[in-house]
């Protein structure tokens, strides 16, 4: 049991997950402050996204513990997780491409239940404004009436950063946010984290080096399922053992 730490937002210690004997993640102790963006980086297979599964419990650990606010996450199912506050995002979009900007950030607000059940209930003002917020903060205040299928690939990602944004969750886990973007919507991404980690703390997963230096609070690489070196961007490059098994190649 770890001593609950007020200026961590997550603990994760000594995680666990084995798949027929072979340990994709193995032993992994990793500590998530408030208003850090921490990157994920480390060779294909290293385990990365599979940490990002365990700790929203969509894969269950073989063992461990990881501590969100107080609360034993692997203990809770996958929607209890959501509603305590952290917010997974893919790495495929799923925004719903027959309703627009405004209508996809509506029925993620957490009143709206369904599809159906959010369209129906009434605009609010409260609703109405914090859509606008969000929508500002995710580059799309001039699309909101726009149908999401005629939005860039880059834009449906930040539509969706926006869908989770609007729930208010406390942690943010985003697995290669800026695949398939142009070099300019790489730019205005780095620039939309760097402003919600005000008000939040960040998790991402991420193979592309010149976005991590624009993002990174701190970098863990792991390799093998475990942790190989921690620390700032500068640190992790100067590493020997990064070299070797991910940043040389
Ligand atoms: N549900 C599963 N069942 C069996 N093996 C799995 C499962 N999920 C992941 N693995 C294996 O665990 C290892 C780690 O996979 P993971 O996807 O976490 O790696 P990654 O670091 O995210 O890689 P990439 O950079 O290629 O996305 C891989 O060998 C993968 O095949």
């Amino acid at each position: 049991m770890s001593i609950e730490n007020p200026r961590l937002i997550l603990s994760v210690e000594d995680l666990t997950v084995s798949f027929d004997g072979f340990k994709a993640v193995d032993g992994l102790n990793l500590y998530i402050a408030p208003n850090e963006c921490r990157v994920i980086i480390g060779p294909n297979g290293a385990g990365k996204t599979t940490v990002l599964d365990l700790i929203c419990g969509r894969t269950r650990a073989t063992s461990g513990s990881v501590e969100f606010k107080g609360m034993e996450l692997l203990k809770m199912r996958e929607d209890q997780i959501v509603h305590a506050g952290v917010g997974r995002k893919f790495q495929t979009p799923s925004v719903y491409e027959d309703l627009t900007v405004f209508e996809n950030l509506e029925i993620s607000y957490p009143r709206g239940y369904s599809v159906f059940g959010a369209l129906a209930f009434r605009r609010t003002a409260e609703v109405r404004e914090r859509i606008e917020e969000v929508a500002e903060v995710i580059f799309l205040s001039d699309h909101l009436d726009q149908k999401s299928a005629h939005l860039s690939h880059g834009q449906k990602q930040w539509l969706e950063i926006g869908m989770l944004l609007i729930q208010d969750p406390q942690l943010l886990m985003l697995d290669e946010p800026v695949a398939g973007m142009s070099v300019a919507e790489r730019v205005k991404t780095a620039e939309l984290l760097n402003r919600i980690i005000a008000d939040r703390s960040v998790i991402v997963v991420e193979h592309d080096m010149k976005f991590v230096e624009e993002i990174a609070t701190r970098v863990t690489v792991l390799h093998r399922g475990k942790l190989l070196a921690e620390g700032s961007m500068a640190h992790v490059q100067a590493d020997p053992d990064v070299i070797e098994v991910y940043l040389g190649h």
